[in-house]
């Protein structure tokens, strides 16, 4: 059976813990994500720790925003890791997008539009006032057009930027909660089954699979849950 399009945020405290958890959900998913929080702890050989021996692919989540010459060294930085997917700030601009594209020919550069934690109100503060859905497909956009092979977005902006950007370029969602769980600090949130069905590639999920008793239990049951919507034929686009 193919493991699910499921990125577990491994957002963990420390490396075993990390390493538990991938070897986990490893069986069910078909990606480890790393973040801040591990890779500015424990540097790349985090990397080593969780892929193991496991075919899973890397998703390096270091959400890289600075001047294009800065993010194009950054990314040669990591090349050897060879994540299968790196995140940018679509907000960094064309520039910065596309030098991190040509720094990194093997790895798909994902550029983050709008984070799934603010709501429209903290966009109205930082200046992105209108409904997300607006900033998000005009971020996409752009950053397609700067060459990024991959968008990040909430779910619930996911079949708008489909329609945006066509079916080529992978969609990535998190801001993803099984019904009844918490969005905690999450704004625009959606179940996996609604994700999916709105088109998203590769839904990002963490707290609700690392936060339960049994993380492989919890990741098998998402992963098949998709499986049954899409046999169903529930995806739309
Ligand atoms: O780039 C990301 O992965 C990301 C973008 C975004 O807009 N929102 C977002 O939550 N994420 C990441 O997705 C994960 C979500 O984790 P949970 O909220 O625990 O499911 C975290 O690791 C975030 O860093």
């Amino acid at each position: 059976m193919r493991p699910a399009p499921i990125a577990v945020a491994l957002d963990a405290p420390d490396l075993e813990t990390a390493a538990r958890w991938a070897s986990l959900v490893t069986p069910h998913v078909s990606t480890i994500k790393v973040g801040l929080e591990l890779y500015l702890r424990y540097g790349p050989e985090v990397i080593a720790s969780v892929r193991g021996a496991s075919g899973v692919d890397i998703f390096l989540d270091l959400k890289l925003h600075d001047i294009p010459n800065t993010v194009a060294g950054a990314a040669r930085a990591v090349g050897r890791l060879r994540p299968a997917i790196l995140t940018v700030h679509a907000a960094g601009g064309p520039a910065m997008i596309s030098e991190a594209v040509q720094a990194l020919p093997d790895t798909r550069i994902a550029a983050v539009t709008v984070l799934t934690s603010l709501s429209e109100a903290d966009l109205e503060r930082i200046g992105l006032a209108g409904p997300p859905g607006d900033a998000v497909r005009r971020l996409a956009a752009m950053a397609v057009g700067a060459g990024a092979q991959a968008l990040v977005c909430s779910p619930q902006e996911v079949a708008a930027v489909r329609g945006e950007v066509g079916p080529d370029i992978t969609l990535i969602t998190p801001g993803v909660r099984p019904a009844g769980s918490g969005s905690q600090d999450q704004a625009r949130v959606a179940t996996p089954e609604q994700a999916f069905a709105d088109g998203a590639d590769l839904l990002v999920i963490g707290r609700p699979i690392t936060g339960s008793a049994d993380p492989g239990a919890a990741a098998a049951g998402i992963a098949a849950a998709l499986r049954r919507s899409a046999a169903a034929g529930d995806r739309r686009v």
